[in-house]
């Protein structure tokens, strides 16, 4: 019997969060179910912040940015952290996870995350959570969804800017470079480098070299172009290394990286006689109002977890295989990061009208 569900959102905020929370509990409430909101992703869960969620909780939260539940990209369950006489150590919360949630009568659960906290949603379940998965992420890396929600309004924000830095370039004959998020995929890099008509595109996929990228500017120059617009994923190797800006103890993946635009700044004015500067967009691209897309997919998708949940299912995540949203298992939803094939059709399109990607 399904009486009573609870709604949590993990990992790194996304536009589109706050959509997806009103979905499910719009349709819960409708089906005659009593909606929870866990605060703080699985560490609200540990320590037993919950909050009912009414019609009155969720409303006019549609077009706001970020969760109305806060997140956390820290607090695994399997290795949370405690300090036993001054020391860290790590311990496993799962059962009192499962302790808690039938002491507030929350009989299933919905998690919005990306990879880390559908695994964390798939351990659960192993361990008897009946629990659906809603793919979040801008960096849009899950393979089993044609899409996560976030993603489209982060591809708008990074456009946007590229369509910016377009005119002060051409201004000033600038090399002008923007760094974009993407640890270990380049779809917001190569998304918004094709639609903000970027010169050189550099991913995490695409293993590119110094010297390619000073030829296509080197070419431009040639052709009259006298600024160059370059996108970097934040993930791109310059050599061997990712350029790590931080260590984050305690994090599932503890590495945030940054600085990879200035890097290949450095290397490219030791080599062209143009001016260069660096923008990085960071956080930005998770901030601001989601657009009409990621409302909608969030709105589909909260609405689609809560009808899953209804007709039994369990230990699964909701999908978007266009045109429908369907069900697939966690194991298959945390299985493989969704990263750019070389050979897809966008590079080739991108090479076709002249775009670098710095490998020939
Ligand atoms: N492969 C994994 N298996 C189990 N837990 C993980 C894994 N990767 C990360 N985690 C844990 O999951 C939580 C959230 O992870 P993370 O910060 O990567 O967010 P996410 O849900 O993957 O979203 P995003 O990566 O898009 O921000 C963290 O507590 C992290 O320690
Ligand atoms: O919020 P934090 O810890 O700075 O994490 C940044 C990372 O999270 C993401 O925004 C989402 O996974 C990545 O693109 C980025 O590398
Ligand atoms: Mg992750």
């Amino acid at each position: 019997m399904l009486k009573r569900i609870g709604v949590l959102t993990g990992g790194g905020d996304c536009p589109g969060l706050n959509a997806v929370i009103r979905a499910v509990t719009k349709s819960a409430l409708r089906a005659g179910l009593e909606v929870v909101g866990i605060e703080d992703g699985f560490g609200g869960l540990i320590r037993q912040q919950f909050r009912p969620l009414n019609l009155a909780a969720v409303s006019g939260i549609l077009p706001k940015g970020g969760t109305i539940l806060g997140t956390t990209n820290r607090d695994n369950p399997f290795k949370y952290p405690v300090l036993v006489n001054g020391e860290k150590k790590y311990v496993d919360m799962s059962q009192t996870i499962l302790d808690n949630l039938a002491v507030a009568g929350i009989d299933a659960l919905v998690v919005i995350g990306g990879d880390g906290s559908l695994s964390i949603a798939r351990e659960l379940h192993n361990k008897g959570l009946r629990v659906v998965g809603v793919p979040k992420t801008i960096d849009n890396d899950l393979s089993a969804t044609d899409i996560t929600f976030g993603f489209d309004t982060a591809l708008h924000t990074a456009t946007e800017a590229l369509d910016k830095l377009h005119t002060t370039a051409e201004s000033h004959h600038r090399v002008m470079i923007l760094e974009v998020m993407g640890r270990y995929a380049g779809w917001i890099a190569l998304e918004s480098g094709v639609a903000g008509g970027a010169d050189v595109i550099l991913i995490p996929e695409i293993e590119f070299q110094i010297e390619n990228v000073v030829k296509k500017i080197e070419e431009r120059c040639q052709q009259g172009k006298k600024f160059s617009i370059i996108v970097v994923a934040e993930g791109a190797k310059l050599g061997e290394n990712l350029v790590v800006q931080k260590v984050i103890e305690d994090s599932g993946d503890p590495i945030r990286l940054g600085g990879i635009g200035q890097r290949l700044a450095d290397e490219l004015e030791r080599r062209i006689n143009l001016e260069t500067r660096v923008t990085v967009l960071g956080h930005l691209q998770r901030g601001g109002s989601p657009t009409p897309f990621d409302r909608i997919l969030g709105t589909r998708y909260g609405a689609a977890a809560v009808e899953a949940l209804l007709e039994g299912e369990n230990g699964v995540m909701v999908a978007l295989r266009t045109p429908d949203i369907v069900t697939v298992s966690l194991a298959e939803a945390t299985g493989v990061l969704k990263r750019v094939n070389p050979e897809h059709d966008l590079v080739q399109a991108a090479k076709a009208i002249g775009i670098s990607f710095g490998d020939e």
